[in-house]
């Protein structure tokens, strides 16, 4: 009997790093499968490991940086032709460590705006489409508090 073999999902875990607007990018090295796309630190969830070992783990090992993991900010299911991915995606704090280039080509701090200027791996759409309306939530915040301000200061 012949027939395809149905793998489960790779389980991945991937870090959303903010900090002034900005969010943490990496780039994929170049001799990788997925060479060159940009995406977000992390990686496969190892056998044993919890989702927040290995992204702690996959930070440590592709950057030399420590984080502290605050809340889930997506899961994404993305069907590519190798085979699918699952990836868990978590808003993170740096805590300590200087960013090096250890398992990555390169990184970059990106507001939502610039995202479409990166080749980021098309699986992360629903995270930068999660982060988008965040930072629009945000920004409409803040422009209301700054009305409020400025009415009660010139009555
Ligand atoms: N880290 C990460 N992987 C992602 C993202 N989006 C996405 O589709 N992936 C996919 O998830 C998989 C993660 O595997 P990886 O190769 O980065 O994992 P790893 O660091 O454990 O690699 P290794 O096998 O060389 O140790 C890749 O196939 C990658 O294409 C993302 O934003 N971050």
């Amino acid at each position: 009997m012949t027939g395809t073999t149905i793998k489960a999902p790779l389980a991945v875990c991937a870090a959303v790093i903010e900090k002034e607007g900005k969010v943490l990018l990496t780039q994929r090295p170049h001799g990788k499968q997925q060479g060159g796309f940009w995406e977000f630190p992390g990686g496969k969830i190892d056998p044993g490991e919890s989702p927040h070992q290995s992204l702690k783990r996959e930070l440590s090992e592709e950057l030399a940086i420590e984080i502290e993991i605050d809340s889930l900010l997506e899961t994404v299911y993305y069907h590519y032709d190798w085979g699918s991915v699952l990836i868990i995606a978590y808003l993170c704090r740096w805590t300590a460590g200087e960013l090096a280039h250890i398992e990555v080509a390169d990184h970059a701090w990106a507001t939502p705006e610039q995202f479409s200027g990166y080749h980021i791996l098309p699986a992360d759409q629903p995270i930068l489409d999660r982060l988008r309306s965040r930072y629009s939530e945000k920004s409409t915040k803040m422009n209301r508090k700054r009305e409020k301000e400025m009415s009660q200061s010139t009555s």
